[in-house]
């Protein structure tokens, strides 16, 4: 299964990126892995790992707030999964003893691949990307989560000399999708320095945490984010020029295409702020008009009407 898909998207790959296709990675055995950040994200990816990868996890936040915060709701998704006999209490208890809080990316000396998600604020990946090839083993993965920075400008980061792949290598993107203990997908991008070997690591990871992967290259807005906001973008300009109300706009696509939320729903559940920040990559980068971001998202933008997080978007919370 890996093989295939690493071979099918090989086979895509223009030559020069094949170039650059050192082997790191000894295997697809994943003993340990780091996860940088305890969010929303980041607590799904360390606690779907423990629970289906069976793998301890190291997860670094540096904020304790958030690492209490994030594994107090561990433990209550791992008690509801008990309560709903998804999971006896041995494997809940299991599950939480593989995860090992630390508010140092130093504990990440041991790890054989490592997660990274935290705030998509590109000077702080660059950072957390120069430090994590320091202290990861040479051989370990370091994967971003990133909704739409460039794959490429990440694995750039770790190192000074560029034409030195040995760390740039190793560097690739695991897109899970949010809530991740639900979603079943993955979105798995390779930077133009990211080697087979590393892809074919990714792959058999995320298959390993009960992920289905996509496999795509790394351009503006990847694969889910360039085919779904260019879709919530329409839909809230639909709204903004009375081609109809909202709940015309949602029932449609809810009835009409068997998804459980219509687009306005779902923009409100993702975060406007991040469809916005979404929607700029996608212009900015591509200087494609097509994908200008709605007037009426920017002023919900500046409104501070961010969606469900902030108890108000196209909807009341
Ligand atoms: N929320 C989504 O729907 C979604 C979906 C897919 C991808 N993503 C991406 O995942 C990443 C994380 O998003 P999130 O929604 O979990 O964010 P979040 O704000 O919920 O969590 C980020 C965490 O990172 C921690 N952090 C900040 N700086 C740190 C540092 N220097 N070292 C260690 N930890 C640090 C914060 O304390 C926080 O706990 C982003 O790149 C985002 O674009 C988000």
């Amino acid at each position: 299964m890996v093989s295939a898909i690493v071979a099918r998207h090989a086979l895509r790959l223009p030559s020069r990126l094949r170039l650059f296709s050192t082997s790191v990675s000894r295997d697809g055995d994943v003993k340990r892995l780091g996860v940088v950040g305890a969010g929303q994200m980041g607590l799904g990816i360390a606690l779907v790992a423990a629970q289906r990868a069976q793998v301890p996890v190291t997860l670094v936040d540096s904020s304790q707030k958030s690492l209490d915060k994030g594994l107090a709701f561990a433990e209550k998704l791992l008690a509801k999964d008990v309560s709903k006999q998804r999971i006896t209490q041995e494997q809940a208890d299991a599950a939480r003893s593989l995860l090992t809080p630390a508010t140092s990316l130093d504990s990440l000396g041991d790890v054989d691949f490592v997660i990274e998600a935290v705030p998509e604020i590109p000077d702080l990946k660059f950072d957390i990307f120069s430090k994590l090839a320091q202290i990861c083993p040479k051989h370990a993965i370091l994967a971003t989560n990133t909704s739409s920075i460039s794959i490429t400008r990440i694995a750039a980061a770790t190192t000074l000399d560029p034409t030195d792949t040995t760390n740039s290598s190793r560097v690739v993107s695991t897109h899970f999708m949010n809530p991740v203990p639900i979603q079943k997908g993955v979105e798995i991008i390779s930077g133009l320095q990211t080697s087979k070997e590393t892809l074919a690591t990714a792959v058999a990871f995320c298959e390993r945490m009960g992920k289905i992967a996509s496999v795509s290259a790394d351009s503006p807005g990847f694969l889910a984010n360039r085919i779904l906001m260019p879709y919530i973008n329409e839909a809230i300009i639909c709204l903004d020029t009375g081609v109809g109300d909202r709940d015309s706009i949602d029932a449609i696509m809810k009835n009409g295409t068997n998804v459980p939320m219509g687009p306005l729903q779902l923009a409100d559940f993702i975060g406007l702020d991040t469809c916005l920040a979404i929607m700029k990559v996608l212009h900015t980068e591509t200087g494609d008009s097509k994908y200008r971001p709605s007037v009426l998202l920017r002023n919900m933008v500046d409104a501070g009407w961010l969606g469900k997080k902030s108890g108000k978007g196209f909807y009341d919370y």
